[in-house]
């Protein structure tokens, strides 16, 4: 009898702090990384070190709202263990098993890429938790998974699937689920709140906004008629000029507009800090000072049978199969030159 093929999957994500402590080094990591700070080494890690000292009182406040640490790591967790099943179903002759690789805390990139090459796999399958492209996330992981693993076995990439179809169902199903138990208030307008970035790493050709804007478009093509919806961007740091709108703005806008709102995470595929503090406290609160009538906030993916499923899908077109190469659909327009297709990062 031969022996199962060995497929390591590595989920990538961007990692949280496990507690108060975790706090300033995540926040080092963070800041440290070429991918978030273009400057060279000598000039970024002395400002990683004043930035993450700075930041570190008002981060530990928020994440002290979620119990001291972030929620990402477990979250991330149920969502491998979720994957792992759907892909022991779709490959029953396959040994598939689940990693994770977060970029700026525990389980830290270098540490799984060790974990992954004493498994010894045939495959590797790089799947990032971040259904749009961008230089600062998938980007950044992929660089670090590049230069961290020396074990065994074929590496793919998924690189992007914004506009995949289990995807967008499983974000129309949430929105309308969500909607619907708040008694369908009217008149409303859906906002698809991203996680911004710097205008400058756009304009150097990330294709991240161009995707985000696609699945925003796929989700309100799924919804049908009769939604007012738009996009904006939250998660504002430092003084550079970010991609717009904002999503206070749009908040503050629609309220006084007396429209209810409906708040969804775009690109977040996980609760953490940014949904449960930023869109639970932060943004309700602005909403309802503002005369919001209601405010609505639409879950994470999570464990979304029907997403997970998309993954595994994505897992199972990402191998070798007799007469199909294995492709990412994604084709980016325009001056988007730092698409994963054109970087040759894809599969
Ligand atoms: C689509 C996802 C994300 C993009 C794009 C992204 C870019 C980006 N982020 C920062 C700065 C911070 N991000 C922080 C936390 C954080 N960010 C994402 C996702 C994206 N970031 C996640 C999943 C998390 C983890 C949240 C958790 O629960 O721990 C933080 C720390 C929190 C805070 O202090 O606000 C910072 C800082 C930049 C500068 C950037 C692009 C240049
Ligand atoms: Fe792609
Ligand atoms: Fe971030």
């Amino acid at each position: 009898m031969s022996a199962r093929r060995k497929i390591a999957v590595v989920l990538f994500n961007l990692g949280g702090p496990d507690g108060p402590d975790a706090v300033r080094p995540f926040l080092f990591n963070l800041f440290r990384d070429p991918a978030i700070i273009g400057a060279p080494a000598f000039i970024r890690y002395p400002l990683a070190a004043l930035i993450s000292t700075t930041r570190e009182k008002a981060a530990k406040a928020n994440y002290a709202i979620m119990g001291g640490g972030s929620p990402l790591l477990p979250e991330t967790e149920k969502q491998a263990v979720a994957l792992a099943d759907a892909l022991a179903e779709a490959l029953p002759d396959a040994e598939t098993r689940c990693f994770i690789a977060m970029r700026y805390w525990k389980p830290l990139t270098e540490d799984t890429a060790k974990a992954v090459k004493a498994w010894a796999p045939d495959e590797v399958v790089l799947l990032p938790l971040y259904p749009q492209f961008s230089t600062t996330t998938t980007g950044s992981s992929v660089k670090a998974w590049k230069k961290a693993y020396r074990g065994s076995g074929t590496v793919r990439t998924i690189c992007c699937y914004p506009t995949d179809d289990a995807l967008i169902e499983a974000h129309a199903r949430l929105i309308r689920e969500a909607y619907e138990k708040a008694g369908s208030p009217k008149p409303a307008r859906l906002l698809f709140s991203a996680h911004g970035l710097p205008e400058k790493v756009i304009l150097a050709g990330d294709p991240y906004q161009q995707q985000i804007e696609a699945t925003a478009a796929a989700v309100a093509a799924k919804l049908g008629e009769g939604w007012d919806w738009k996009v904006s961007y939250q998660s504002r740091v430092g003084p550079l000029k970010w991609i717009g709108p904002s999503t206070d703005d749009e908040i503050l806008s629609a309220s006084e507009q007396g429209l209810s709102l409906v708040v969804t995470p775009i690109a977040f595929v996980s609760e953490h800090i940014e949904t449960l503090v930023e869109l639970d406290h932060e943004y309700r609160e602005l909403a309802e000072e503002a005369g919001c009538p209601t405010y609505v906030r639409v879950p994470a993916l999570g464990i979304e049978p029907g997403f997970i499923g998309g993954l595994a899908q994505a897992v199972v077109g990402s191998l070798p199969r007799e007469g199909i190469a294995p492709a990412c659909v994604w084709q980016c327009g325009g001056d988007r030159r730092q698409c994963p297709r054109t970087l040759g990062a894809g599969a």
